[in-house]
């Protein structure tokens, strides 16, 4: 019998093959727009790939090809260091002249092949069935031949064979191998060296190249005073507590943190431990008498600022959220919505402020940065930032934690953080800053994370993925005494 588009061999050469249209895959053309929107509008994959997906469910895609498209756009974005340079060991011309949509479809195929449990010749037929409906005929055919490359090898094989040796290029073998650019393994590599003397050789720098390369759990935070941990370990009975924050909850693989009631009434919500960590040690620490109103000063979105209220209610304190950017602003008032204690949003910049300085007890500041500590979560961003970003913010961050400590009174504390473990983000803004800025005591931050190692000599702090579970989120903190 024949199908549609398959004929006995023996007719191959007579007849022409009858024209067959590509079975449309809505998985894997969600994943593809996904990609080309990355590519093309500078999107951001968590945001484009919701809204595609209400989209295609709206037209019945189900939930199973939701979590394919999921898993198809951020494993790939993620590995595609590793996939470009497997993919052209498979052409015989320089990646740049191969046209982005296809080098998209060929990295989605690459990624089945090599790191999914599909199998082979389902990943290839699929991926060139995908061809056909995106590219065209002829470009499936060149798709096919290098699908078909690709497959004859894993991905361990093909690293060995496309990556430097590691003694010949230690950086450039990490970046290939670990899909990173090389820049961010130096600067990686640079700061691991400097918190973990004794653990920053080959083997804990690659622990954490691939812990970035990994999906990172949902974690939850119990707003004090609002919720508990154990209601939404009750809500979620297949969760597990967090490692090191009482307030939170890390959700089972899958886990959809949309249905659960707290959630619902803003009583909890989504938060890296890491973030709950910097709000918890930025409130333990000690202020010299009164300890009455709290800043937040680069608020949005809202996590560490809907975090502090709630512990600023519980000790009668209250918080100021501001944020540079109105919009910005309305979802930070939007995270503190409900919040037992008072507060106030505003939409401020930190470093022209509109408060007298000394206002403040305790003040946050959690600068724009890199992001380069949370490349678990925004898979695109290691290949859309380029060393010159960190020049860009340098100024800025160092603006906006003298803008803090002059809000600060004296007794009083202040926090920077950033969500980049980059030495030229947090170490240096630090160091230059105290250097100009008399009357600051630097705080060590360590004894106000109990439980949490590796944390170094202090005294600020850098967390890491590959260590704590975190995003790496780092935290100096400071007491004002002049
Ligand atoms: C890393 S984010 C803060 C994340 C936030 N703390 C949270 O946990 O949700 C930095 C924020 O600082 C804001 N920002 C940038 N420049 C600023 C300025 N000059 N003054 C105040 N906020 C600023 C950005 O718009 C951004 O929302």
């Amino acid at each position: 019998m024949s199908t549609p588009g398959s004929k006995p061999a023996s007719d191959s050469k007579r007849a022409p093959r009858p024209h067959r249209r590509p079975k449309k895959d809505p998985a894997r053309i969600v994943a593809f727009r996904a990609l080309r929107a990355v590519d093309e509008r500078d999107a951001y994959a968590n945001l484009i790939l919701p809204s595609l997906l209400r989209e295609a469910e709206q037209k019945g895609m189900d939930r199973r090809d939701a979590a394919l498209a999921t898993e198809l756009v951020y494993g790939t974005l993620r590995l595609q260091g590793s996939y470009d340079a497997i993919i052209e060991a498979c052409i015989d011309r320089p990646l740049r002249e191969v046209d982005p949509p296809v080098l998209d479809v060929l990295a989605l195929g690459a990624h089945q092949l090599l790191t999914t449990r599909i199998p082979s010749h389902a990943a290839v037929s699929a991926t060139v069935e995908l061809a056909r409906v995106v590219l065209g005929d002829g470009r499936a055919k060149f798709v096919n031949a290098v699908l078909r490359k690709i497959s004859a090898q894993d991905l361990d094989t093909w690293l060995a064979q496309v990556a430097p040796p590691y003694e010949q290029d230690a950086e450039d073998h990490l970046a290939v191998v670990h899909s990173h650019p090389r820049w961010v393994v130096s600067a990686l590599w640079d700061s691991l060296g400097r918190w973990q003397p004794d653990a920053s050789g080959r083997a804990a720098l690659e622990d954490l190249l691939r812990a970035d390369n990994e999906r990172p759990e949902v974690t939850l935070v119990a707003r004090p005073g609002r919720s508990t941990a154990a209601e939404l370990l009750d809500a979620r009975p297949e969760s597990e507590p967090g490692r090191w924050s009482p307030y939170a909850v890390r959700l089972a693989e899958g886990g959809e943190p949309g249905g659960i009631e707290a959630v619902k009434e803003n009583r909890a919500g989504v938060q890296d431990e890491g973030s709950q960590l910097v709000a918890l040690a930025l409130a333990a620490a000690k202020v010299e008498g009164r300890d009455r109103l709290w800043l937040d000063g680069c608020a949005g979105p809202g996590g560490k600022a809907a975090l502090l209220a709630a512990l600023a209610a519980e000790r009668g304190a209250a918080l100021v959220a501001s944020e540079k950017q109105p919009h910005r602003a309305r979802l930070v008032a939007r995270a503190l919505d409900g919040n037992p204690g008072p507060y106030t949003v505003i939409a401020a910049d930190g470093t022209k402020p509109a408060w007298a300085d000394g206002t403040f007890d305790r003040t946050l500041v959690d600068v724009p940065c890199s992001g380069l500590g949370a490349l678990r979560r925004r898979p695109e961003a290691r290949w859309r930032r380029r060393p010159d970003d960190l020049a860009g913010f340098g100024p800025l961050q160092r603006d906006l934690l003298r803008g803090a400590v002059r809000a600060t009174r004296i007794g009083g504390v202040v926090g920077y953080a950033t969500c980049s473990p980059h030495l030229a983000e947090t170490r240096a803004v630090v160091d230059d800053v105290l250097r100009d800025t008399p009357g600051l005591e630097w705080i060590d931050a360590r004894p106000l994370l109990p439980g949490l190692p590796g944390l170094g000599e202090g005294p600020d702090v850098q967390l890491w993925p590959h260590l704590h579970g975190t995003d790496a989120m780092y935290l100096a903190l400071f007491r004002r005494t002049a």
